[in-house]
């Protein structure tokens, strides 16, 4: 969470000329909020509304950026082993400036529980990614720039 998928994915598509797509955002866009989703409906009931998201876009021609969380569906992590996965890692001394957590309901105890949910989860972040880049010190365009570089060479 807030290490850059959505605002780098948006630069990396629009320098490779092809369509973007978040999950989060056609959730929220069809939904509403997910602070209220995880509320009214709980976790799980995200988890099943994201797969289908996921499953969607990752059906088009498209870079896609996917929650943080979205990794957890074990049909997602099968969907993935065969496609160009870019990992996006960040510290937590970066994190902790950029991340509003009322709109992240998985936060909402504070960024103490970023790095508990991150080392839960970053073995499959690292199993799945082809690639990896951080994103803590370096502006937006850059780190989009060098996806996109990197992006044209193995394709
Ligand atoms: N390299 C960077 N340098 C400084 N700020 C950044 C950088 N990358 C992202 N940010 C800022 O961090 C915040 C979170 O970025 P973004 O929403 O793209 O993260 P995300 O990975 O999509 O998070 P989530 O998992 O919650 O969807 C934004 O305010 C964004 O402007
Ligand atoms: O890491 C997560 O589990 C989440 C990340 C966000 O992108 C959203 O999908 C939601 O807040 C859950
Ligand atoms: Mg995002």
């Amino acid at each position: 969470m807030g290490a850059g998928k959505t605002k780098i994915g948006r630069r990396v598509a629009r320098s490779l000329a092809v369509p973007f797509v978040d999950t989060d955002k056609r959730i929220v866009a069809e939904y509403g909020p997910i602070t209220g989703i995880f509320a009214e409906q709980g976790e799980p009931a995200f988890r099943r509304l994201e797969r289908d998201a996921v499953q969607a876009a990752l059906a088009e021609d498209a870079v896609v950026s996917l929650g943080g969380g979205a990794v957890l569906h074990p049909d997602t992590q099968r969907d993935l082993a065969d496609r160009t996965v870019v990992l996006l890692t960040v510290t937590a001394a970066a994190v902790a400036a950029r991340i509003r957590t009322d709109k992240r309901p998985l936060l909402a105890n504070g960024t103490g529980d970023w790095q508990r949910i991150y080392d839960d989860r970053r073995p499959i972040y690292e199993r799945l990614a082809t690639v990896s880049f951080d994103t803590s010190s370096e502006p937006i365009e850059r780190i989009a720039e060098r996806i996109a570089d990197w992006a044209r060479g193995h394709s």
